[in-house]
């Protein structure tokens, strides 16, 4: 039995709790949140106990930050005033890394602490303990600044891939695919509301495209806002870098240059096709789209023909125009569910489904 301490008890933190003890139900997972936050953690069973300070911890074997990066680094110093366990495992889960492995070396160094950065390449715009998920991390990508058996062990429940990589070459690239979307995002809805003001139709002609390019538009501001204060370089890199790719495409456009405008959609849609989020290695958005009529019983019919598979998530995507049919949007767990589902709902119904 191992004592696992999570400082932080939000999506994150709650997740890996979850996981640990998939696989691990005889380590006693210790949460450290706001009291609220600890006593909801507790009485849904995500941790075993709680402690009201960050002091007496020199019993703990592991130690996971899962609280946003500016608040990591400055538990990171705390940490290694107080007493702690010889050889004890710290890591964290924070979505940068240089900062939080120049200040992890700087405290420790000169302690019995084995200090491994980490970062779950896998979320949700959504926050909070309420909306851990012990499956949060399937199949996803798991970073770890190095190997180690004994951490990769503990965490083996969440079933992630680990790979490995060194902090600079981790911030450069989750800068381009994780840090600068989300800048995109908002930028897009902020750049629409102002749109709307002139012409009022534009929230209600968002469609789909929008919508998929902006859910992220939705994610917890202050973790953001850290997120890009760690990391100002790559992010400022690619921002620059965007500049350019936008002013070539208006160039084609002015030019009326048909055949380089075509060229840019195919070779986006060639490498999107190629890339592994195509291929299904990033879980929760395996999403059917099914527009129903506004008819009763027409969700409880949609279930009980998709009831033999694994459904994850059932929203409503409310619509407010009456002439137009609701969507519904079911999330499953695979690819393949999701491509049984369609054929199912395509065979028994006449729903448009995408
Ligand atoms: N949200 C996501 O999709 C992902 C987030 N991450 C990283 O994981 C970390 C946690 O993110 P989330 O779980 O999404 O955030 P969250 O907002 O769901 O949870 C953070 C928790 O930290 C707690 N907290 C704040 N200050 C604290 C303090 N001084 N002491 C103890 N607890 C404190 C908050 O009360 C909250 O419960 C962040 O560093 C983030 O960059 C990594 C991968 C994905
Ligand atoms: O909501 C999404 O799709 C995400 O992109 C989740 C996410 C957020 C932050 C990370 O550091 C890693 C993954």
């Amino acid at each position: 039995m191992k004592k696992i301490l999570i400082i932080g008890l939000g999506l994150i933190g709650g997740s890996i709790a979850l996981g640990i003890k998939r696989t691990h139900p005889e380590h006693q997972i210790i949460g450290y949140d706001k009291k609220d936050v600890q006593n909801l953690a507790k009485t849904l069973g995500i941790i075993d106990e709680s402690i009201p300070r960050l002091e007496q911890i020199q019993e703990i074997d592991v130690i996971i930050l899962a609280a946003p990066i500016d608040v990591t680094l400055e538990i990171l110093g705390q940490l290694s005033q107080l007493k702690l366990k010889k050889d004890v495992i710290i890591t964290d889960t924070g979505s940068t890394k240089s900062r939080v492995m120049e200040r992890a070396i700087k405290v420790f160094h000169d302690k019995n602490v084995k200090f491994i950065g980490g970062h779950p390449m896998a979320g949700s715009h959504k926050s909070g303990i309420l909306a851990s998920d012990v499956n949060l991390f399937e199949n996803a990508y798991y970073v770890l600044t190095e190997e180690n058996a004994e951490l990769q062990e503990i965490l083996s429940g969440l079933h992630a891939k680990f790979i490995i990589l060194n902090p600079e070459e981790h911030d450069k690239i989750t800068g381009q695919v994780s840090h600068f979307p989300h800048i995109l995002a908002s930028s897009l809805v902020q750049q629409s509301d102002d749109y709307s003001k002139e012409h009022p139709l534009v929230k209600n002609l968002a469609a789909g495209g929008f919508r998929d390019m902006t859910r992220i538009a939705e994610a917890d501001s202050t973790m953001w806002t850290a997120v890009l204060l760690s990391n100002p370089e790559p992010i400022l890199n690619r921002i620059k870098d965007f500049k350019t790719q936008l002013d070539e495409i208006s160039e084609k456009i002015s030019l009326k240059d048909e055949k380089a405008i075509k060229s840019f959609f195919d070779t986006g849609k060639k490498i999107r096709q190629g890339m592994e989020i195509h291929k299904g290695a990033i879980p929760n958005f395996y999403d059917l789209f099914i527009s129903v009529p506004d008819e009763k019983g027409v969700i409880l019919r949609v279930l009980a023909l998709l009831q033999d598979i694994s459904i994850t998530n059932i929203k409503i995507n409310e619509e407010n125009r009456e002439d137009i049919h609701g969507q519904l949007q079911i999330s499953f767990k695979t690819e393949k569910d999701l491509v049984r589902a369609r054929e199912i709902i395509e065979f028994a119904t006449d729903f448009k489904v995408a």
